[in-house]
């Protein structure tokens, strides 16, 4: 049985040292192939800011969950904040609902992301101007330790470092989390200015007060 926590106490369960260590793409797909147990510890972030957001957020954590090599660890509570734009932060547009869960993971990166972009094109997720409003918005943060400079897929996430609204609930689900190559996410959350806020009511991504067993 997997308990899927929510707010307090929760954790992503993190790789030991060298499991989940992997140096190119190439690696992940040969050791994912060997390593049928755990798989590989993933960070994915979750925004939208058109439709009904919170709803939206949890049938996504569902679907996730539900995804082959798949295994949910924990959601996080959702954030609210405005719209970031290319020309800085938009009070006009609607306002962002965000979240992170943590997964472990048995397959390719490049099959993850092929995976969520499905997830995002089910909800609607059109992509027409760059940062535009969206339905449903999933990056893919980390991938256990791995580092890749990918236009497809860049690990980690190359823009997650200077965003509160994926560093707060990430520090949530995982108070230990780092970012590899850059460095503590509570250190990088200290050093910036916070933008985000707690959503009202029902909370966590994962639906009800966050504790979700299936
Ligand atoms: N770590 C990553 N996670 C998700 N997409 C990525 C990643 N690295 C590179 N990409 C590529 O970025 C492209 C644009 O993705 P997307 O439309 O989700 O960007 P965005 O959410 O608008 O902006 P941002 O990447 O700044 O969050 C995708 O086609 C994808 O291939
Ligand atoms: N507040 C907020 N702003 C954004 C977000 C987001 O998730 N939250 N995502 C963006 C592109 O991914 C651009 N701007």
């Amino acid at each position: 049985m997997t308990q899927l926590a929510g707010r307090e106490g929760s954790q992503i369960d993190l790789p030991e040292p060298n499991e989940g260590r992997f140096a190119t793409p190439h690696d992940v797909r040969d050791d994912a192939a060997r390593d049928t147990e755990g798989g590989v510890s993933v960070v994915l972030a979750l925004g939208s800011n058109l439709g009904d957001r919170a709803a939206t957020l949890r049938a996504a954590v569902r679907e996730i969950g539900e995804l082959d090599g798949v295994e949910l660890v924990a959601a996080s509570p959702l954030y609210e904040s405005a719209a970031v734009k290319p020309d800085g932060v938009d009070t006009d547009a609607p306002e962002y609902l965000n979240a992170v869960v943590g997964i472990r993971y048995r397959g390719t990166p490049n099959d993850l992301l092929d995976a969520v972009n499905r997830i995002e094109a089910e909800h609607g997720r059109v992509r027409a101007e760059r940062w535009g409003d969206r339905t449903l918005d999933i990056d893919l943060i980390v991938v256990g330790t791995l580092q890749q400079g990918d236009a497809r897929l860049t690990l980690p996430h190359p823009r997650a470092a200077s965003r509160d609204f994926v560093l707060a609930p990430w520090l949530d689900i995982d108070p230990d989390a780092e970012i590899p190559g850059v460095g503590r996410v509570a250190d990088l959350l200290r050093a910036m200015p916070n933008t985000v806020r707690r959503h009202d009511g029902d909370d966590s991504a994962a639906g009800g007060d966050g504790e979700v067993t299936r």
